[in-house]
């Protein structure tokens, strides 16, 4: 299953809060592919764990450190070559595609952990959306990239 890139159709208009309009998605023309959901990525990897019996060695902690293992070889990808373009089109396509194969193995370990720990990744994940928007009221922080800690909104002292 690849995301779409190119061909992909006009992105749908997304309602903004910040002023009640509709806007594009600003990803220029990228999105990701409707399947796998984030509870199929899930079972496929309950699948691929359970057929080596590798439950055993998925406890929390461990794919904790897993996952932070594989966000350092993402970041070792990206050290030393300044800051890049959207779309990386200066990276070569070996490079391009070892960056989707440790970005998947941080996926694939985050979302075994959120398993493992009963959290709903992709409803925590909405919500969690929802409470960013009320920290961060789009008229109040637009252009600006301060912490909220920093503007006087009704969500400053939760987290
Ligand atoms: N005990 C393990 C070992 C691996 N995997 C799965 C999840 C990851 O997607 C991938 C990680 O495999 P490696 O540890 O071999 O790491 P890399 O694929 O990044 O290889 P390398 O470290 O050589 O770059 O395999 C797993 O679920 N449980």
């Amino acid at each position: 299953m690849m995301a779409q890139q190119l061909n992909s159709p006009p992105l749908k208009r997304q309602r903004s809060d910040r002023d009640g309009q509709e806007e594009p998605d600003s990803s220029e023309g990228f999105r990701f592919s409707q399947e796998p959901t984030l509870d199929q990525i899930r079972a496929m990897q309950n699948q691929f764990s359970r057929e080596r019996n590798w439950d055993q060695f998925h406890t929390p902690r461990n794919l904790l450190l897993a996952m932070t293992g594989e966000v350092g070889e993402v970041a070792e990808l990206f050290q030393w070559r300044g800051e890049v373009e959207e779309g990386l089109p200066d990276w070569s396509e070996k490079d391009k595609k070892h960056l989707s194969q440790e970005l998947s193995d941080v996926l694939i370990y985050l979302v075994r952990l959120a398993e493992k720990c009963h959290v709903d990744l992709p409803a925590a994940a909405v919500d969690k959306i929802k409470l960013n928007k009320l920290k961060y009221p789009a008229h109040q922080v637009y252009g600006s990239s301060k912490k909220y800690t920093e503007y006087n909104t009704p969500e400053k002292n939760s987290s």
